[in-house]
């Protein structure tokens, strides 16, 4: 299958190196300087400390091919900036969308695309320089259809799956985004105020109060009758990732923008629909919004 992936951060580079096993990858970039480096020395993938070096084709995103399927993974942030990108992919092509958080919903539903597919990621991955990633932690993606026939999915995710980058394919979107949503909005503006790795969040019992400060408010939100199940999962997660530093905590640490408004925005925008009171999550919010500056 041509697969087109658009943005090559870590996800992109990634999924591109996975990919190619058995696709035929082209990685769409931001800049020349980015698609000269990959044409010329190919990217580097390192897993487990072995690096392997994978020949991938790179174009810049303004130059968009015919492929059978594109991957998007730019940031929730960045998707406004690609949207003229969307009008030289013909609608019948299937679109999949990676983001965390919830805010490129509202960005595909304006799309004229006939097959949209969301994604959740749970590996981990770090991008070191323009054309080399780090593997730092194996999961898997899920899949769900956002919009389309769900007989497509099979198909493509038949495609997809290599050893040991496998994607599942998730019956209902919606639960599948709000539960990485739940995940997110706990650990990553938490562990980006208090500079704290994940597994703190666990250990140290006052960021433990903070950990059941916020899950209050986001079960209340979302409505969720099992709260201990949603914490057991938060749990398992910062005790697996508990030497990582979460994303947001990366991307103030670097001074990049962070996913606040796909994460926490958006949860904010659901309890204002609800008229809820979410004091917790304001705080979350503006902490980190002030912190990007
Ligand atoms: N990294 C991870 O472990 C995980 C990430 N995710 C999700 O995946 C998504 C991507 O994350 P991640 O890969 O870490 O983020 P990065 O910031 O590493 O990658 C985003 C990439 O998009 C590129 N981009 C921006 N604008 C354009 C454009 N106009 N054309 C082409 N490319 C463009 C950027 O290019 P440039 O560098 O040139 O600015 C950058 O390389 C996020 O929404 C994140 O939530 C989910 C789970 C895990
Ligand atoms: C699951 C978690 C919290 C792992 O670090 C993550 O998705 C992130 O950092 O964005």
């Amino acid at each position: 299958m041509r697969i087109g992936i658009i943005g090559g951060g870590a996800i992109g580079l990634l999924f591109a190196c996975y990919l190619s096993k058995s696709n035929q990858v082209t990685l769409y970039c931001r800049t020349n300087e980015q698609v000269r480096l990959i044409n010329k020395y190919g990217i580097y993938l390192k897993h487990h400390g072995t690096v392997d070096n994978f020949t991938i084709k790179a174009q810049p995103s303004d130059e968009i091919s015919a492929e059978d399927l594109f991957i998007i993974a730019v940031k929730q942030y960045q998707l406004e900036q690609i949207e003229r990108v969307f009008h030289h992919i013909p609608s019948q092509t299937p679109l999949i969308f990676i983001q965390n958080g919830v805010a490129h919903l509202k960005f595909i539903e304006n799309l004229s695309h006939e097959t949209i597919i969301v994604g959740v990621v749970e590996h981990g991955a770090l991008k070191e320089k323009t054309n080399y990633v780090h593997h730092t932690g194996e999961g898997l993606t899920r899949l769900a259809i956002f919009r389309g026939n769900e007989q497509f999915v099979g198909p493509i995710i038949h495609k997809l799956n290599t050893i040991p980058f496998p994607f599942i394919f998730e019956k209902d979107y919606l639960e599948m985004v709000f539960g990485k949503l739940i995940v997110n909005a706990v650990i990553n503006p938490l562990t980006a105020i208090l500079k704290a790795k994940n597994g703190e969040l666990m250990l140290n019992s006052h960021y433990l109060h903070l950990v059941h400060l916020v899950l209050d408010e986001v079960v209340k939100i979302l409505d969720i009758s099992d709260r201990e199940k949603v914490f057991m999962r938060i749990k398992t997660i910062c005790e697996n990732t508990a030497s990582n530093q979460s994303s947001m905590l990366k991307d103030i640490l670097n001074h990049r923008q962070t996913e606040i408004d796909g994460i926490i925005g958006g949860l904010l925008n659901m309890a204002e629909t609800k008229d809820l009171k979410v004091p917790v999550l304001q705080f979350l919010y503006h902490s980190i919004k002030g912190m990007e500056r």
